[in-house]
């Protein structure tokens, strides 16, 4: 993890975690390595593979908790298929308390969809996580639905910032532009490296050297933009030598039928997709 933290993290009650899958067991990873006390963490995933679940209870995190055994805790993240909303939150309703905000990373599935599983009055986050959560460099866009106060906002993005970084957006409506961006753009960069890699095969290269080539230049471009202060604009010009090699490439690249409508489709489609998931 390359996350810096100034000390455990602590949100003041118990965290229930309502499916451990992909995200959910990367947003659990962050907690658990920030500190969080495992034996306060309570985790809801019915469908989760044997080895999945001994390895959490060796990590000591609680499973399948009681009525009893939870109260009251101050976060219940839900984490499941949006196909799956219905059938996950009624144990959102049974252990929310007056205390909780709930944090929904459901694509699409919308603020009034999540009410009427829980309750008319339930604080509820809205946020959109993404993969590279699993290493600490993850980037979430939450939205704070009504009656999520301050403490009950610090309580989720803190949670959420044991992943990475946090950006707030002031409209329900733009965590669906979220995901289009940035839930679902780290497949557009391993899709961008493959297509590189193709491309380098079709010019004669050995796949695993392209394949390499490739990854590379990506990690290293990434790594290259995470420390310079340079806008990403700056950076492309700096690889570009007036009619050299990357400005002909970027001629067709840049041109009208090129990358900026392309990636314009498929984010817009990816919003349109998130939009029908909210059914
Ligand atoms: N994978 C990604 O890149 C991202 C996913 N999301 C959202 O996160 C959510 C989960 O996605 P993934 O982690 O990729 O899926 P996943 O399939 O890896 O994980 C979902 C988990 O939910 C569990 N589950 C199913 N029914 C349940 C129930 N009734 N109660 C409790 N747990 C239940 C499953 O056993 C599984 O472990 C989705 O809503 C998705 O939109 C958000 C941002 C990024
Ligand atoms: O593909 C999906 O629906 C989820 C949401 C963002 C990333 N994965």
């Amino acid at each position: 993890m390359n996350v810096h933290y100034a000390g455990p993290l602590e949100i003041g009650g118990p965290a229930l975690l309502i499916g451990a899958g992909k995200m959910g067991g990367a947003l659990l990873d962050g907690w658990l390595a920030r500190g969080l006390e495992p034996s306060r963490v309570f985790v809801i995933d019915p469908a989760l593979p044997e080895p999945a679940l001994a390895k959490l209870k060796e990590r000591g995190v609680r499973l399948a908790p009681q009525p009893g055994e939870l109260e009251n805790p101050a976060a219940i993240v839900v984490a499941v298929k949006p196909q799956l909303a219905q059938a996950a939150l009624p144990a959102a309703a049974k252990f929310a308390g007056p205390a909780t905000v709930v944090v929904s990373i459901m694509a699409g599935t919308t603020l009034s969809t999540i009410r009427a599983g829980l309750s008319e009055d339930a604080a509820i986050v809205r946020a959109m996580p993404n993969t590279p959560a699993a290493v600490g460099r993850g980037v979430t866009g939450a939205f704070a639905g009504p009656g999520v106060d301050d403490r009950r906002r610090a309580c989720a993005e803190a949670l959420l910032k044991a992943v990475g970084d946090v950006v707030w957006v002031a409209e329900e409506g733009l965590i669906d532009a979220v995901t289009g961006v940035s839930g679902s753009g780290p497949a557009y960069v391993f899709l961008l490296v493959e297509t590189m890699a193709r491309a380098g095969v079709a010019q004669g290269l050995p796949p695993d050297v392209a394949l390499t080539l490739a990854r590379k230049t990506v990690e290293g471009a990434g790594e290259l933009m995470r420390r310079s202060s340079e806008p990403p604009e700056i950076l492309r010009k700096n690889v570009t030598s007036p009619n050299g090699t990357t400005a002909a490439a970027l001629d067709v690249l840049m041109a009208t039928d090129g990358l900026d409508p392309l990636m314009g489709r498929a984010i817009a489609a990816a919003v349109k997709r998130a939009k029908e998931l909210a059914g």
